[in-house]
């Protein structure tokens, strides 16, 4: 089994590298926006929390050397809001209400889901689309409800949750790459 999960990741990893224009078009788009005063928003539940969080902090950091910082915040990880959010306004609002809250126009919203499916992902993909929020996913499999609503997508085509997420990490590495490339972050 454990041979089998590499040889997946292998598989889909290689896959992936297909999306490299559109991972540049997305670092490309990110650097305009963050270097021009807007922010990330980034959403996911469990493993695409933690992948979501993954993509913030290099932003709000750094990646391959230094620059400056930008603005970029992970929905899940403002504790306070969100158990209340989830006790005032249900468990389907805990990200849309933050994207009412911290998104502006122009502002860009990565949504992470291996299966496409969350209701609070897809529902924090329709508050950005009210807002004129550009809205990215990166999920699992097509077809999928997020991958649909979003403005664009990077559907990941492996067969399990893990491989999924996995490669979810290359693709947010991908997209740093594509950013600090944007904005010639030397190596
Ligand atoms: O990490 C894992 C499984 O590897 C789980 O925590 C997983 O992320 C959770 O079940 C999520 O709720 C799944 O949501 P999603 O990726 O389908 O949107």
């Amino acid at each position: 089994m454990i041979e089998e999960h590499f040889a997946a990741l292998s598989e889909a990893a290689g896959k992936s590298a297909s999306w490299s224009p559109k991972i540049r078009d997305w670092g490309d788009h990110l650097a305009t926006v963050l270097s021009s005063g807007g922010r990330l928003l980034a959403c996911g539940n469990g493993g695409s929390a933690a992948e979501a969080q993954h993509l913030t902090g290099e932003l709000v950091g750094r990646f391959r050397n230094d620059r400056q910082p930008f603005s970029a915040i992970a929905l899940h990880a403002d504790t306070s809001a969100v158990t209340a959010i989830v006790n005032d306004y249900g468990e389907h609002e805990v990200f849309a209400r933050q994207v009412r809250a911290h998104g502006r126009s122009g502002d860009i919203l990565v949504c992470l889901s291996t299966s496409g499916g969350s209701q609070n992902v897809v529902a924090a993909a329709k508050a950005a689309h009210e807002l004129g929020i550009t809205t990215w996913a990166i999920t699992g499999p097509s077809p999928n409800p997020l991958a649909a609503l979003c403005d664009d997508a990077i559907p990941v085509e492996a067969p399990s949750t893990a491989t999924v997420q996995e490669v979810h990490l290359a693709l947010v590495h991908a997209l740093c790459t594509a950013f600090d490339d944007a904005l010639g972050v030397p190596t």
